[in-house]
């Protein structure tokens, strides 16, 4: 278990102001947050490569607040892997065990172990310069995990390397992760990896710790405005909570949609894009919101069509690319918005 109590540091302008966080035993939490946020300032205070002014670092209840790296026992994997050139992938590997000074034959169990869990054992003789990038990532985990980390610190371990081998990656780690059971910090600043790699995540913006969550729990809840964009709602307005009979509303001056929140008075209210259905005629279904608008804007955004609704105030709304062929979108066409009173996310 990794507990920071108030971990706090100064750095030139920044401040890592205050941290407080439990991870628990076997679990991979991921710190998210935009760039410049401290992510990396956090992780290496945690690693000991920074002392902290303020607060304490605690792991398996043993505060290592003032230890050095080496006895904190912990493994770092870094963005760009950082592998040792001058060393054949089976020595760097090695590199943490031989400083140890294990037997040749403890070693050797260990590499095997290590190279059959990352699927590297035709790597073992080449150096890191003739790698790939989704290779040497391998071989840079290998060497972190080798060792039998406490601890594993994971700096944007997938960001260099290319949609595809991500994605790959991204499963190899959950795969590695649910073997080796070990503790993990990841800090990234991809969501898209948040939502698929972490037990809990933790937001971090402007070197405070602003919401810790499951992340569907962040997903449908922010905590606040800044963290609803990040997260990528974007139909983001103020509003006012209201009761009508047993009903909850909330009331955005010309319209009225119907919530499920628990939350009264002035709010902000979001919708995900995603959330919402266009339709050319309004049509009874469970979705309990509709509002009548124009195509304002049309514009590709990956894979889906993003759709501008002029409703009184601008709607975004993502729909296929089939689904604009269907509806022969257009600009200047009347449509309906509809949406579910569970996508009406409700915050302060
Ligand atoms: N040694 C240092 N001296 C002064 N300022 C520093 C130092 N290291 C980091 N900073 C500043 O601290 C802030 C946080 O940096 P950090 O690298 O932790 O951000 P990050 O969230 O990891 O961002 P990114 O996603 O871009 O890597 C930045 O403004 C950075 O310039």
């Amino acid at each position: 278990m990794i507990r920071l109590n108030d971990l706090s540091k100064h750095l030139g302008d920044f401040i890592l102001d205050g941290i407080n966080l439990t991870v628990q035993d076997n679990e991979y939490f991921v710190i998210l947050g935009p760039t410049g946020a401290g992510k990396t300032v956090l992780l290496e205070t945690i690693a000991g490569m920074y002392q902290p002014d303020k607060g304490e670092i605690w792991i398996n209840g043993c505060n290592v607040t003032s230890k050095c790296p080496e006895e904190r026992n912990i493994g770092f994997v870094y963005q760009d892997y950082l592998l040792f050139p001058h060393l054949r992938v089976r020595d760097n590997i090695l590199f943490g065990l031989k400083i140890r000074r294990l037997s040749q034959r403890a070693m050797k169990t260990a590499l095997e172990q290590m190279v059959a869990l990352l699927k590297i054992e035709h790597l073992l003789e080449r150096y890191p310069d003739t790698l790939s990038g989704g290779e040497q990532q391998r071989v840079a985990l290998a060497r972190a995990l080798i060792t039998s980390p406490q601890v594993l610190l994971l700096d944007e371990p997938l960001s260099a390397l290319d949609p595809p081998t991500r994605e790959e990656f991204q499963a190899e780690l959950k795969r590695i992760h649910q073997y080796a059971r070990t503790t993990t910090i990841h800090i990234t600043h991809d969501f898209d990896e948040a939502m698929v790699l972490a037990d809990r995540v933790g937001i971090i913006r402007s070197g405070k710790l602003e919401q810790v969550g499951r992340p569907l729990d962040l997903f449908h809840k922010p905590r606040s405005r800044e963290i609803a964009r990040f997260v990528g709602m974007e139909n983001i307005f103020p509003a006012v909570v209201r009761k009508y009979g047993q009903e909850k509303y909330v009331d955005l001056g010309s319209l009225r949609w119907r919530t499920l929140s628990e939350l009264d008075g002035e709010v902000q209210v979001a919708i995900r894009p995603e959330d919402i259905i266009l339709a050319r005629e309004d049509f009874t279904s469970s979705a309990q919101n509709r509002v009548r608008g124009i195509v304002s804007a049309i514009s590709p955004r990956g894979g889906m069509v993003k759709v501008t609704l002029d409703a009184g105030i601008p709607l975004v709304v993502l729909v296929t690319a089939r689904a604009r062929e269907e509806m022969e979108l257009e600009l200047g066409q009347e449509l309906w918005a509809i949406f579910k009173a569970t996508a009406v996310h409700v915050f302060k």
